[in-house]
């Protein structure tokens, strides 16, 4: 490891003195160069030999469309990405300026270069911002959204390099495989798959550089969710009729005799005596053309969608519909939505138009997915915790670049209070301080519906404050932008957790920098490393301090009678601080839970495996899903 590091730094030098000669060029001569590199790249062996000159002539163009110089590590950490490694560089070291070299190389083999960002803000800024730099080598950007049709998608995916997030490039790669499938089979098939793709031609034209940003939260977090496109199913008039009913059926049956809940894995599934009281319950008539099977794995849907998803944390209702919110990034899912019926039974829920039922046609996993690219890299501030996992699954070595200046990010340590109440109170105290010494401070919360309790709170105490969630995300990059401002208070959801880069104004830089406050532990600490990560970036000061209460969202997942019992033992001083024994209960749980979440990985990639070896033995394509085998 230090014999590679210390290679990587003499290529960093070597390289940053070849840029030296490149400064007298004119920019016609830069583009030149650029366009003459992208000759001599023909092959991937090739392209190896090209780097110090490629990366010069990357180092030079970013220096004149931002005027930002690559420093040696972040050059070290592009030689790393592009031979196809996680690099981890800390929260603000600039790795999305890193990216630049790796791709602007890979580029030049002209094969497209796909870089994945976790959500569509960072897509488009980074594509606006680092595209100029492409441009002065002769490269173009393209950037996938969400509102595209088929023909801009082609388009975006044309350009040299494209960014976008994995759900809109994983979806892309389905309705592809559709639509392949569309031109193959039987009348009916071809008629279902095209009535699911809307096109002919595929829009991506191939998988052979992956540059993932935010690597942990992509290859790991979103990997228990495979990503399935659906197509209509039959019978719509009495399915919709079953989710109403299922609803009312929900309030007749009582836990523990009729149904057995699973907080951590958030099942629920009906007893014999749960069976026995479904089936004697009156229905309408419609329900008569459903088999019993199918009505108790929908009351037991219904119960899910009561019990275990909750209007403002795991979705909210916008103009009618449902709209999941990714616990992970606290973003709204626009068009993402839950399988197997699920989305439907928490529409019938919340009294809303049960939309169009599907199943499914087509899915891939994340991991399978990205196994289709000839060459992945990945970078994020947080990846040695998930070292293993990246080498099981996707053969990645995870390799940890230095940091350019040292890290002086004060951590001012954890505080447990009995309840949500007292930690409150105590947030609003502290924050008041805060503010009165021309501080920045940041509030990460679990979820929309925390973020609007603590604004609450806040209101009351007359602190002038600004919510950034799932509700608000057309604001986001005005609220970044002053949320560096001396004595202003950001309460967000997990969107600021990831890639936000808060820029300090030059008073609160010297008071102190940006103050996070965490106000949950997340399910992994990664993500509260990240929420950390938003302050004292690039040698900037900063600190964090943590408030948590045994009736935090995390701790849901735990059986009620046990988290009674804890209350009452728990004994708070007269602001309800309890003492620091226990946190051990928070992060237990929060261990609990970081395994549970990889088992649920590695069943989902057996399941995967098994099920394309099965598809390959009778020659179907194992990404559809509709041959019955
Ligand atoms: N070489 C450089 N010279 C000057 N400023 C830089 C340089 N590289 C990055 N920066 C600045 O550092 C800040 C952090 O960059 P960026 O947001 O890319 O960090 P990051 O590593 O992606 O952070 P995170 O892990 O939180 O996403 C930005 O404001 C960026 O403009």
């Amino acid at each position: 490891m230090w014999g590679q590091l210390s290679r990587w730094r003499r290529m960093a030098q070597d390289i940053l003195n070849r840029r030296q000669e490149l400064t007298s060029l004119s920019s016609a001569e830069l583009l030149r160069r650029g366009r003459e590199l992208r000759w001599r790249a023909s092959s991937d062996d090739q392209l190896r030999g090209l780097l110090p000159e490629a990366y010069a002539l990357g180092v030079e163009a970013a220096t004149r469309a931002l005027g930002m110089t690559h420093f040696p590590v972040q050059i070290m950490g592009a030689i790393a990405l592009f031979e196809g490694n996680v690099a981890e560089m800390q929260t603000g070291e600039g790795k999305t300026l890193t990216a630049t070299l790796p791709v602007i190389l890979r580029a030049m083999a002209g094969k497209g270069v796909h870089v994945v960002t976790s959500n569509d803000y960072l897509a488009g800024r980074d594509a606006e911002t680092m595209g100029k730099v492409y441009k002065l080598l002769g490269q173009t950007t393209g950037c996938v959204q969400p509102s595209m049709e088929d023909g801009d998608r082609r388009v975006s995916y044309g350009h040299d390099v494209t960014y976008g997030t994995a759900s809109e490039m994983g979806f892309d790669f389905l309705r592809d495989r559709l639509k392949r499938g569309a031109n193959v089979g039987d009348e009916p098939t071809r008629q279902l798959f095209a009535g699911a793709t809307g096109g002919e031609a595929p829009v991506q034209r191939g998988h052979y550089f992956a540059l993932i940003d935010e690597a942990d939260s992509i290859l790991i977090d979103e990997a228990r969710t495979p990503l399935i496109i659906g197509v209509m199913q039959q019978n719509r008039d009495a399915m919709v009729s079953l989710y109403r009913w299922c609803v009312g059926a929900t309030r007749q049956l009582q836990p523990n005799r009729d149904y057995l809940f699973d907080q951590q894995k958030r099942q629920i599934h009906l007893t014999e005596e749960g069976c026995r009281r479904v089936v004697l319950l009156p229905k309408p008539l419609l329900l008569d053309t459903i088999d019993t099977e199918r009505i108790y794995q929908h009351v037991e849907k219904a119960l899910t969608a009561e019990f275990a998803f909750q209007r403002d944390r795991d979705y909210i209702v916008n103009d009618g519909e449902i709209v999941i919110v990714d616990e992970g990034t606290g973003r709204k899912m626009d068009g993402r939505k839950w399988q197997d019926g699920l989305h439907q039974a928490i529409e019938a829920k919340e009294r809303i138009d049960v939309t169009e039922i599907t199943g499914s046609a087509a899915r891939v996993t994340i991991q399978s997915l990205y196994r289709h690219y000839r060459h992945l890299a990945g970078m994020t501030g947080t990846a040695t915790q998930a070292r293993r996992e990246f080498k099981r699954v996707y053969g990645l070595r995870v390799c940890v670049i230095p940091t350019n200046r040292p890290c002086i990010r004060e951590d001012r340590g954890i505080r447990v209070f009995k309840t949500q109440a007292d930690k409150y109170a105590a947030i609003v105290q502290q924050v008041l301080v805060l503010t009165s010494q021309q501080r920045a401070i940041l509030i990460g919360t679990p979820s929309v519906d925390a973020s609007e309790a603590l604004a609450a709170a806040f209101k009351k105490a007359h602190i002038h404050h600004t919510v950034l969630n799932a509700r608000y995300h057309e604001q986001e990059a005005d609220i970044v932008s002053l949320a560096g401002t001396p004595g202003c208070v950001t309460i967000a959801t997990n969107m600021a957790g990831r890639g936000t880069d808060i820029l300090l104004n030059e008073i609160v830089r010297q008071k102190g920098g940006l103050h996070v406050i965490a106000t949950e532990l997340h399910s992994s600490k990664r993500i509260d490393r990240q929420l950390v990560g938003r302050s004292a970036r690039q040698g900037d000061p900063g600190s964090f301090e943590f408030y948590l209460s045994l009736e935090d969202e995390l701790l849901r997942v735990i059986k009620p009678h046990k988290r009674q019992r804890w209350m009452q033992r728990a004994r708070g001083n007269a602001e309800g601080e309890l003492d620091r024994s226990w946190l051990s209960v928070l992060r237990g749980t929060q261990k609990a839970l970081e395994r549970l979440h990889v088992k649920q990985r590695k069943q989902l990639l057996k399941f995967e495996r098994d099920q394309r070896k099965k598809y390959r033995r009778v020659g179907l394509d194992p990404y559809l899903e509709l041959a019955d085998v």
